[in-house]
């Protein structure tokens, strides 16, 4: 077994963070719809936990922001003229999706692909595969940069395959990694993949949500697990409980989150409980490894608590010197059912010894938690090596970043700024700048 590190690819907050309401089935996202937001903030928030994360010995990197407003589906749709004309015609005449070409959404980077590490493929490489999103028109050209910038880190074909995003079609409907999680004794240690989904396209009897869309399909985990070269005794496809998609768990990583062999779950997460819990012992035995569960009952904190506070949308992270760290945000010590679930599960004397919480109030008003805003990929060293190197967090790129984003950044957007054409300069004139500290000249096509 090969020693391996899992690096934590945090979205990098971009400058037109905003609160439009996009996201319908995100309880947050709708009910912070048109408030003002603060990107300077958010980006700050993000990079501080980035920072403490990588000051810790975890390894840690960033996931730059994509290039926005997103001119060319404006331009697809009958906008014209010159931008600023584009710009003050959208707003005028379809404010939401001037507002979709704005959003900042690819910050979070549990959306971007699904990873599998080297050690669970069939050709010994690390296989991404960019998300297509196809559920929320804000988010649904996402994957042609997530791919693009996929491909400038890890371009080693020799160690490493991005595939391009499935059909976008409902049928393979795919939100990444946000539905996927992995088990394995070690992070370098061959694994079990574990995939849920909340839909299933060819099979009506199959249960679905009655009133929130289920995002992910059960033929686009599947199409992901081929792509991967996933050994099938070793990858476990689980259906979500649509009841909880219909509470607003609208991704799995709403109410489950999984690390080494601890899987972190409510009661109501999964359609079958005990089946899921039974195919993933049963697959996990062919690596040896024992499955450990960490069962939250809904009398402890009930899905609505769950959702509130993003208990499960957290960061489960097995420290560099042994123990695991459950990082989560402010908001559960805000909800009591949470904060005293929380008390009693570190003096339990469970796997999990140590809470860390941070604020990402910013991101959190989007719906989007700690475990929302990165990426895992567990590389070996010499995948490590062979990455990008220039998106690695140290002290170093951080005191960059920082100055970056306070020279850049406004400290304030409310809707009807979309419509101001120097904020779409200030976007392009950041990311301009972005490729230059990053290292990643022609990251961005922005002609
Ligand atoms: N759970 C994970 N992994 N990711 C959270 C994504 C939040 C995102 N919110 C948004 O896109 C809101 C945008 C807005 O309303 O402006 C979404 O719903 O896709």
């Amino acid at each position: 077994m090969r020693t391996a590190r899992e690096y934590n690819f945090d979205g990098l907050v971009g400058p037109s963070h905003n609160y439009a309401g996009l996201s319908f089935g995100n309880v947050a996202s709708f009910s912070n719809v048109r408030s003002s937001s603060n990107p300077r903030q958010a980006a700050l928030q993000g990079l501080a936990k980035m920072r403490a994360l990588a000051a810790r010995g975890f390894a840690q990197a960033v996931m730059p922001p994509q290039a926005r407003p997103n001119f060319r589906l404006l331009r697809r749709i009958g906008f014209s003229g010159t931008d600023a004309d584009v710009l003050a015609r959208a707003y005028r005449e379809a404010p939401v999706i001037l507002a979709c070409a704005y959003s900042a959404a690819p910050m979070w980077t549990a959306n971007a692909a699904t990873v599998s590490p080297s050690s669970d493929t069939q050709d010994g490489r690390v296989h991404f595969t960019a998300a297509n999103l196809n559920n929320k028109l804000h988010r649904s050209e996402e994957h042609v940069q997530a791919t693009r910038t996929l491909r400038a880190i890890f371009g080693d074909s020799d160690h490493f395959m991005v595939h391009d995003a499935l059909p976008p079609v409902p049928a393979f409907g795919d939100e990444g990694a946000a539905n996927h999680t992995r088990f394995a004794g070690s992070h370098g240690a061959a694994g079990v993949e574990f995939f849920v989904y909340g839909r299933v396209e060819f099979d009506p009897s199959a249960p679905s949500p009655k009133k929130y869309p289920a995002r992910q399909t059960l033929e686009a985990s599947q199409a992901v697990a081929r792509l991967h070269g996933l050994d099938p005794a070793r990858t476990v496809f689980a259906s979500q409980n649509p009841e909880v998609i219909d509470q607003g768990v609208f991704h799995n990583d709403v109410i489950a989150v999984g690390n080494g062999n601890v899987l972190f779950y409510h009661d109501q997460a999964f359609l079958d409980e005990a089946g899921t819990l039974e195919a993933l012992r049963r697959a996990l035995a062919v690596v040896d490894t024992e499955l450990l569960p960490v069962r939250v009952a809904t009398g402890q904190v009930p899905v609505a608590d769950a959702v509130a506070s993003y208990l499960f949308n957290s960061q489960l992270l097995s420290k560099p010197d042994g123990g695991m760290a459950l990082l989560v945000p402010h908001e559960c010590r805000e909800n009591e059912a949470v904060a005293r679930y929380l008390d009693g599960l570190v003096a339990g004397g469970g796997p999990i010894d140590e809470l860390l919480e941070f604020d990402l109030r910013q991101s959190m008003r989007n719906g989007g938690g700690p475990a929302c805003l990165r990426l895992r990929v567990a590389l070996s060293d010499d995948e490590a090596r062979a990455m990008h190197q220039g998106v690695v967090m140290t002290e170093a790129l951080y005191a960059k970043l920082v100055p970056w984003v306070e020279q850049y950044y406004r400290d304030r957007i409310e809707p009807k700024d979309l419509a101001d054409p120097q904020l779409a300069n200030e976007c392009l004139a950041a990311l301009e700048e972005l490729e230059r500290i990053l290292g990643l000249p022609g990251l961005y096509d922005l002609s």
